[in-house]
């Protein structure tokens, strides 16, 4: 945790006035960081916080006042400031804001009525001209977020920090912390669960208590939590409880009413309880699952609040598990899509177990379609431990045409993701695969969703290797490097694949390249393979100084299968390295129809361009053509002539942005000169207008049909002028800038490979209308998929 700490320390306030977001989930820590930002602001000791001369910290729940200016006044005039000191603190603000930090702590928790106006408030209030740090749950909608200038995530403990905590924990106790440590290690759901801070203050209590079965699931967790409590309690009035089972059914009742505060306090976004609305549960209000303020001793009626917001929604959601009133498909028609009520439906899920089916047809039909949504459904899942029928209820939403596309299914920006979710995903498709009609076709990981659960990811790939109706798998092999060579046996004796989209690692600490190629070697020469796509990407701060890793026995171990038609490589120094391994192979190879380069950077990294130069000398000399070629890469345009006079090629993409204007129009005439060259994309993330000038010459004379033009400037878009024949297409058009993605280059690559192959079979009978139709389905096949990526127009000119 001082590692995330020391972060928000040297990142957070180093620049000028700027709204900053902390996102991250229940429990993670973000009241605890404000807390000490302010902490360490009063003790003067962070360098950092010292230009501040005031530092408001609001806990947003607390706000039933949408302009920003009352809640700051509210905070002075608590400390019982009269009413000139306040007003000449206000002005004190509104004159200085650049000496001010306001910490908004809990957007989540603003009531939804308030949400819009609060955020107009503070957009024309003085603070935005302060600085300021906003806390919130990812699932939390205001519209106050868009005035945050950079964010942050908080991802909670790493290994190191969650045994650091444990053992500080247990300081008198060395051998309870390392008997909790091993507990965690050994098991997996338990060791994702821990890393969450509040998670591990709990296990830390529980395991002080039980030493014996750890729960799995956050539900679990809660309530062996709560059993505990209640069992510590009746032993303190002398009524100690013999069988565990017997605790929570003593007091289910008053829990239900407790709960049903709870849900009518989190409906009103409330987290404060007056003593009257607690009347109903006299005995248990000193169980221990409340709390009074310290700050209202001098009240006559101190309010209550829970331990914490997540017992408040464990003790809503228990409500309406177990009440009559509660278990109605109307409560959960109602519960399920409201955000604010997100970890009260991971509870929920948990509690119903066997009973959840209701609560899964429900999120069925009442979801949106957002990345949320699904995380949320998963989360849902692995807290009643699937049985087959949820997961036929669910399972259908995740999946289009038979395709499971994991990666862009999930919000998954590391911290939000559901507990074990590629397990879960995996329980998923096993049970499609038993069912007498499985429908799953493709399954697609990113290496980022991977990585963020490597158990999880494991246990996915071996149910790959047992489904027999799999055509298409995309997945990161980076993640589970070290046993690549199991992972490469379990895929290939998948038979049933025949396209396969890897990530692979390069230069891999733990393991030399000739395993690696021999372990893709064994991936690739599975006889049902027709398209691979291999991407590679090494670390870039060693490809400047560092040779090759590899040496001619290396060489040898890399083999293509022998019925491959498809080839395609991505990536940076580490394609290029990889391209020339193969060169020879592919230079031989009888089956290979296109290979499709995408190999960036190369024009700062000279070693890239000559392996990318000679490998294609080697493989253009061996083989007259290869049909498709993609070439994406920094010094293409020195390569392209040179390619275009020795070899017969059909279809190019050409990412021209980084191409000089002399060197593009090189490029055009050569195209121009092409006697095979049927259709060409040329894409630029800079210089659309200049490129647009040069293709308008591409489709005077020669063989070229159609021309793609892609562009990420939609300013910069004008349209050249057309010859007669010619016409054009407009396939995205969208007055936006949207800022690439990190899937980026291989979405791309996809889609144009896509696009490529509609072309391709629509240029057999080489109609104009039926160009047109393959184009108009691409319209909404390829389209939203470039646009999603930040590629904002595309047209295509073609000879009709
Ligand atoms: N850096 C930390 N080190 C150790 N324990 C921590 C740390 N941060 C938080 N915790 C523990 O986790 C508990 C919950 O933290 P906190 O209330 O700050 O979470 P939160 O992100 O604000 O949650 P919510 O979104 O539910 O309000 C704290 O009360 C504390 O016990």
């Amino acid at each position: 945790m001082e590692k995330s700490y020391s972060f928000q320390e040297e990142w957070l306030f180093d620049d000028g006035p700027s709204c900053v977001l902390v996102e991250g989930p229940a429990g993670i820590g973000k009241t605890m960081l404000c807390h000490k930002i302010a902490y360490d602001w009063a003790q003067g000791t962070i360098q950092s916080l010292k230009k501040f001369k005031l530092v408001f910290l609001v806990e947003m729940n607390k706000i039933s006042f949408p302009s920003m200016k009352d809640v700051i006044v509210k905070i002075i005039a608590a400390d019982e400031a009269v009413d000139d000191e306040v007003e000449a603190i206000w002005d004190f603000v509104s004159s200085n804001p650049e000496q001010i930090l306001v910490i908004m702590d809990g957007l989540d928790e603003v009531r939804s009525p308030h949400k819009a106006k609060m955020a107009e408030s503070f957009s024309k209030s003085p603070l935005r001209r302060a600085f300021s740090l906003i806390t919130t749950r990812p699932e939390s909608n205001c519209p106050l977020l868009r005035s945050c200038d950079k964010a942050y995530i908080l991802e909670g403990h790493t290994v190191e920090s969650l045994s650091k905590f444990i053992k500080r924990y247990f300081r008198e106790d060395r051998a309870s912390a390392d008997g909790l440590l091993q507990r965690i290690r050994s098991n997996t759901p338990l060791s994702g669960i821990a890393l969450n801070p509040l998670n591990a203050v709990f296990l830390c209590a529980l395991w002080e208590d039980i030493q014996g079965a750890l729960p799995a699931t956050l539900t679990q967790l809660y309530s062996t939590l709560i059993e505990c409590l209640v069992r510590r309690y009746f032993e303190r009035i002398g009524q100690p409880c013999s069988e565990a089972e017997l605790v929570l059914a003593d007091v289910r009742n008053v829990l239900v009413t407790l709960g049903q505060v709870a849900f009518k306090g989190l409906e009103e976004n409330r987290m404060v309880f007056q003593e009257p609305e607690l009347e109903d549960i006299p005995n248990l209000i000193h169980v221990g699952l409340l709390a009074q303020d310290t700050w209202a001793r001098r009240l006559s009626q101190r309010p209550w609040r829970f331990l914490h917001k997540t017992i408040q929604e464990y003790l809503t959601a228990y409500y309406l598990a177990e009440s009559e009133q509660g278990f109605t498909v109307e409560q959960f028609a109602k519960v399920i899509p409201n955000p604010d009520m997100y970890m009260v439906c991971i509870f929920l899920a948990g509690l119903l177990k066997d009973r959840a089916h209701y609560f899964f047809e429900t999120w069925t039909e009442v979801r949106d379609k957002s990345e949320l949504a699904n995380n949320l459904c998963l989360s849902c899942l692995y807290e009643c431990a699937p049985h087959s029928e949820l997961v036929e209820i669910v399972l259908p939403s995740f999946v289009d045409d038979g395709s499971f596309d994991v990666t862009t299914k999930l919000k998954n920006r590391f911290y939000n993701i559901p507990t074990n979710y590629l397990a879960t995903i995996s329980t998923m498709l096993h049970s499609d695969q038993k069912h007498s009609d499985p429908f799953v076709t493709a399954i697609v990981v990113d290496r980022w969703t991977a990585a963020s659960d490597v158990p999880g990811f494991r246990q996915l790939l071996r149910t790959i290797g047992v489904c027999k109706t799999l055509q298409h798998i995309s997945l990161p092999l980076f993640p589970v490097a070290c046993d690549l060579q199991s992972m490469s046996s379990v895929l290939h004796a998948n038979h049933s694949v025949s396209s396969i989209d890897l990530d692979i690692p390069l230069r891999c600490k733990s393991m030399p390249v000739h395993e690696i190629n021999m372990a893709v070697s064994r991936i690739l020469s599975s006889d049902s393979l027709r398209k691979v796509r291999l991407s590679m990407f090494g670390s870039s701060r060693q490809k400047h100084d560092r040779p090759p890793s590899f040496s001619e026995d290396d060489l040898r171990t890399l083999k293509l299968g022998a019925f491959l038609s498809s080839l395609s490589l991505t990536g940076n120094t580490s394609a290029a390295l990889f391209l020339h391994l193969i060169s020879v192979d592919v230079g031989k190879h009888k089956t290979l129809a296109a290979l499709s380069l995408n190999i960036s950077e190369t024009e700062k990294d000279p070693l890239c361009s000559s392996l990318l130069s000679s490998s294609l000398e080697t493989i253009f000399k061996q083989r007259g053509t290869v049909n498709k070629l993609l070439l994406s890469y920094g010094s293409a345009s020195l390569v392209v002539p040179t390619i275009l006079r020795t070899t017969a090629i059909k279809y190019l993409i050409l990412d021209v942005s980084k191409f000089p204007d002399q060197d593009l129009c090189d490029v055009i005439s050569a195209l121009n000169r092409s006697k095979s060259m049927e259709f060409v994309v040329l894409f630029s993330e800079v210089a659309a207008s200049q490129v647009y000038a040069n293709a308008g010459k591409l489709l005077h004379k020669g063989p070229i049909k159609a021309v793609g033009l892609l562009s990420r400037f939609p300013h910069s878009c004008q349209s050249p002028s057309h010859k007669p024949g010619v016409k054009r297409m407009t396939l995205i058009a969208s007055d936006q800038y949207v800022p690439t993605s990190t899937k980026g280059a291989k979405m791309l690559q996809t889609a144009f490979e896509e696009w490529f192959d509609e072309i391709s079979r629509a240029d057999m009978k080489a109609q104009s209308d039926v160009i047109t139709s393959a184009l108009d389905t691409l319209k909404f096949q390829t389209c939203p998929k470039l646009a999603s990526i930040g590629w904002n127009h595309f047209e295509v000119w073609y000879k009709a």
